[in-house]
């Protein structure tokens, strides 16, 4: 299984140029996130900071308990090996085939015989959908193939992280679907925790557990999906429709009177409609994160946005409603805008037989947020993972307007009144 990456106000410069800065976010176990953002806003930066690469001069970057911005070479060393990393163009070795290639970190950082290593090559290979071209070279096959190749070799090692830096670049739409088809399948087959960044908006729209975006020097959202996806930001419904008149512009800081004018004259842009996340292949396990994701998402659904929430709500079964405390209103379906209603009381009872087994907690991590199956709101999580302890997926420093609950719920109290509005990512300072 994968583990949890959290950055903690994060900020990196290249000398006077600021890339980003306080950067707070975590990436749960065993999901899959997204990283959007104009070109030039940092996210290559980004990646390189989570291996290693780069050091930012500011902030966290914390791995099973090593912050690896701070951490000692050789602890840095032990980190980097539950990475896996494609780069955009797979970065093979020009004049060794595609065996030798993917075989490389297993004889580099393993002692397995040739034919373990044969075993584990082959077993990568047919995973990425390569048997049969083991003997070609990188220059004899398609970028798409490279991509692919790259991708098995990112996997030899079985890695807990798995980072993509823009699978999805320089290939057509068929490939880029084929390709996103295999991204959600590897992740049901090796429950790593996965990171890409990618500019093809179908990617994020149908790809991620969770999405962020980074924009003039920050972080302006990361949470789950339908967070960003339903988001009127302006920034981000331009990037989500691709449109030229709007606050993103080719030098990325655009005159506000200039945007404004675009924006009289061609209409503002619609928030593009939810799309279905991608379904695992027939015949694959189902994504053991699809489960951990709804239990962490549903203990704090009153902290995102009201539009979030009924696109979560919406997305549950009959009998996952139930589970979580939600009823599915009487018309059948969610008529639009209509507010998904509050939590009945119900008696206790176990989850219903379709469920399938609850995630155990992992090592030195309580129980994830089992949801109740009552009027109580789920359990918040503790540990590491405790909303208590995550900022909000909004950008820092900006006061945000309280949302208006759907279905007349209140947001959630903590003992000192104050709502609770936090969400990945420990808020510096705190413990
Ligand atoms: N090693 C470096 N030294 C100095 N500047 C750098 C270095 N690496 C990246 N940069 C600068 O950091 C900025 C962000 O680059 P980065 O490649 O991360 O952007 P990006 O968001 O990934 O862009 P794209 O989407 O076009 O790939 C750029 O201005 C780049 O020139």
């Amino acid at each position: 299984m994968g583990v949890e990456v959290v950055v903690d106000g994060l900020s990196k410069s290249f000398g006077a140029q600021t890339i980003w800065r306080d950067v707070s976010l975590t990436l749960p176990t065993g999901e899959i996130s997204v990283l959007l953002g104009p070109s030039g806003t940092g996210k290559s930066v980004f990646l390189k900071s989570l291996v290693g690469l780069l050091k930012p001069e500011q902030g966290k970057v914390e791995i099973n308990g090593t912050d690896i911005v701070t951490c000692s070479e050789s602890d840095l060393y032990e980190v980097r090996k539950l990475f896996g990393v494609l780069f955009q163009d797979g970065a093979l070795f020009g004049s060794m085939n595609l065996f030798d290639n993917i075989a490389f970190p297993l004889r580099e950082h393993t002692r397995k015989t040739e034919s373990q290593v044969r075993d584990v090559v082959n077993e990568k290979m047919e995973m990425v959908g390569l048997i049969g071209a083991e003997d070609k070279l990188p220059g004899e096959i398609s970028g798409g193939m490279r991509k692919r190749a790259g991708l098995a070799r990112a996997l030899v090692l079985d890695p807990e992280i798995l980072l993509f830096d823009e699978p999805d670049s320089g290939l057509d739409p068929v490939r880029t679907a084929v390709q996103n088809q295999l991204i959600v399948d590897l992740n049901a087959q090796t429950d790593a925790t996965f990171l890409i960044v990618t500019h093809d908006i179908n990617t994020a729209r149908t790809v991620p557990d969770n999405i962020g975006m980074l924009y003039r020097r920050n972080l302006v959202m990361f949470g789950p999906r339908e967070v960003l996806l339903t988001s009127e930001e302006q920034a981000v419904v331009q990037f989500l429709n691709g449109r030229p008149d709007g606050p993103i512009g080719m030098t990325e800081e655009k005159d506000t009177a200039l945007v404004e004018a675009e924006l009289a004259k061609n209409g503002r842009a619609e928030v593009p409609p939810m799309m279905e996340q991608l379904p695992v292949s027939p015949g694959l396990p189902e994504r053991s994160a699809v489960r951990r994701r709804k239990d962490r998402v549903l203990s704090q659904l009153r902290t995102l946005t009201p539009t979030a929430q009924e696109e979560i709500l919406k997305s549950l079964s009959s009998e996952e409603l139930a589970l979580y405390g939600y009823k599915r209103p009487a018309t059948g379906g969610w008529p639009e805008g209509a507010p998904p209603q509050p939590p009945q009381p119900q008696p206790p009872q176990g989850p219903p037989q379709a469920q399938p087994p609850r995630p155990q907690p992992s090592q030195g991590q309580p129980s994830q947020g089992a949801p109740q199956p009552s009027n109580q709101p789920a359990a918040p999580r503790q540990g590491n993972s405790s909303p208590q302890q995550r900022p909000t997926p909004y950008p820092r420093g900006q006061q945000q307007e309280e949302p208006a609950w759907p279905g007349g719920l209140q947001p959630e109290e903590d003992s000192s009144g104050e709502p609770k509005r936090r969400w990945f990512g420990r808020k510096r300072g705190e413990q």
